[in-house]
Order: structure tokens, then C-alpha cells, then sequence
């Protein structure tokens, strides 16, 4: 389609979403968040704020009562799961999902289960093996064999197999050590500088923040601020009440 439009400003957009479980009272009360191109984009806040309700209404896994949800500028609010993967949307869920008696390679395919085209998925599995040395390098190895960041990345490499233009990252430092939570963080900025936006949700909100673009913070189901991270960050009174106290001093050399 040939057009003279201007490209949208955001990737992703929900915007006054409205959705809750059931006949369960809302979750989410007017939320909206904005994914630009190539950025990370944090949702941060208190257990059971909806963090992870935010994805999953943008991944098709939970219909909205009201409110919209774009991406790329084109409205596709009541898409189910598989026509969200087909909009450009991509759901890296919580916790593993590796299927340990599997290669890497089989568990890597299995994302591109949808894909027809051989070439495309050729291309794919280059780029995500590039992408993630790891995933490479281990490709013929079982992946319960790997560690668990190992394991994540390959979860990365599964969900790009469908060309995403946004992944979806539910807690993926969860179970992770600090040294390995770093190790998960770079490949995450890898995504990002790669083209692919990232609308992450994370427990570990002061380190999300560190390596996010912008940050929002989330509470009973409406985004209360947003902003750089970096200010987020600075702030000592966000500091005090979502991220565990002030910000540590930064050393000067
Ligand atoms: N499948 C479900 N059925 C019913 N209620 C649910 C379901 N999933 C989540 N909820 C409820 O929705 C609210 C928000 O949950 P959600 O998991 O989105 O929060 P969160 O901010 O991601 O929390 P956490 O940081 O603890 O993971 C909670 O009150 C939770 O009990």
C-alpha cells in the first residue's frame, strides 16, 4: 500500500482501556500506554496494579470492555491471540516456557508455527541466532540443559520467529539472579536497538527502569505517571514509594 501518511507515532497504543476477568470488578480503569519505535517501554507499580493484565489484553489473550488498542496506527482492538501475532504483536509470558526435552532448535521453530514461508523462517532463524550467540550456540542441545537465562533468551528467539514489531515481556528477570537479570537486560536492549520495541513488565522496577527508554508507573489500573526513565529514576519520591527507597548515590568514576 502506497501512502504519503505520515508514519504513526507509536508502534503500540492502548488507549482508555477498560478490562477485567469476568464478571470480577475492572482491572484496568482507563488505562492508556504509548510504545514508540525503537524503545523500551516499563510498566512498573505494586502487586496487582495490572501490570500483567496489560499485556495480556494487548496480546488478544483478554478482551477490553472499552478503549482501543493500535498498532501502527491501525485499530485492532477485538483481535484474538493469532491475529494480534499477525498484527505485529509477540507475548513472551511469565516464568519458563521452555519445553525442556526439546532441542533448541525445536523449541525455537515452534515460534514460527505459523509461518508458511520457508525463506522467511531461513531469514528469522539467522537473525535470531545472531541476535542471541547463546541460542547459536547451543542450538542442537536440549534446552532443559541450559541455565536459566540460557532458557529466556531462547523464549526471545521463539517469540521473534514471527517478525514482531513489538514483544510483549512479561517479568523476564523472574527466578533470575542479579548477574543474570544483567545478562537477560542486554539482550533485551539487543531487541530494541535491533528495531524490535519492547513494552516490558517487570517486579524488579529499579532495574527495569535503569534499562528502559520510558517508564510508567501503574497503579489500581491507570497510569499515574509517565516518563524518561531516567527521571523516574531520579525522582526520590517515586524512589521512596515504587522502587524500594531512594536512589543509590552514582559513583563518579
Ligand atoms: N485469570 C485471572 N482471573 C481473575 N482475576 C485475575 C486473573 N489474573 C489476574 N487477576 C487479578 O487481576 C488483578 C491484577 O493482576 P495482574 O497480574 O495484572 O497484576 P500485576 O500488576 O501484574 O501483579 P504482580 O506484580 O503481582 O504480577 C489482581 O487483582 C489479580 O488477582
Amino acid at each position: 500500500m502506497a501512502s504519503d501518511a505520515p508514519a504513526p507515532e507509536y508502534l503500540l497504543e492502548l488507549k482508555d482501556v477498560e478490562a477485567g476477568y469476568g464478571r470480577a470488578a475492572l482491572v484496568l480503569r482507563g488505562l492508556t500506554v504509548q510504545v514508540p519505535p525503537s524503545s523500551i517501554v516499563c510498566l512498573v507499580g505494586p502487586n496487582g496494579a495490572g501490570k500483567s493484565t496489560v499485556l495480556k489484553v494487548a496480546s488478544g489473550m483478554l478482551t477490553p470492555r472499552s478503549g482501543s488498542i493500535r498498532v501502527n496506527g491501525v485499530d485492532v482492538t477485538r483481535n484474538g491471540p493469532q491475529d494480534m501475532i499477525r498484527s505485529g504483536l509477540s507475548h513472551v509470558l511469565q516464568g519458563h516456557s521452555v519445553f525442556k526435552e526439546m532441542t533448541v532448535a525445536e523449541n525455537v521453530g515452534l515460534g514460527a508455527y505459523t509461518v508458511r514461508d520457508k525463506a522467511l523462517i531461513a531469514e528469522r532463524t539467522d537473525f535470531v541466532k545472531t541476535l542471541f550467540p547463546v541460542v547459536a550456540d547451543r542450538w542442537t542441545a536440549l534446552a532443559g540443559a541450559l541455565s536459566g537465562g540460557q532458557q529466556k533468551q531462547v523464549e526471545f528467539a521463539r517469540s521473534l520467529m514471527v517478525s514482531p514489531q513489538v514483544v510483549l515481556l512479561d517479568e523476564p528477570s523472574m527466578g533470575l539472579d542479579p548477574k543474570t537479570t544483567s545478562k537477560v537486560f542486554e539482550q533485551v536492549v539487543r531487541m530494541r536497538d535491533a528495531g524490535i520495541a519492547v513494552l516490558l513488565v517487570e517486579q524488579n522496577a529499579r532495574r527495569a527502569l535503569e534499562t528502559a527508554d520510558i517508564g510508567c508507573v501503574l497503579d489500581l489500573g491507570k497510569v499515574h505517571i509517565t516518563g524518561p526513565a531516567s527521571e523516574l529514576l531520579a525522582d526520590p519520591q517515586l524512589a521512596e514509594l515504587y522502587l524500594g527507597g531512594r536512589p543509590a548515590a552514582v559513583p563518579t568514576t
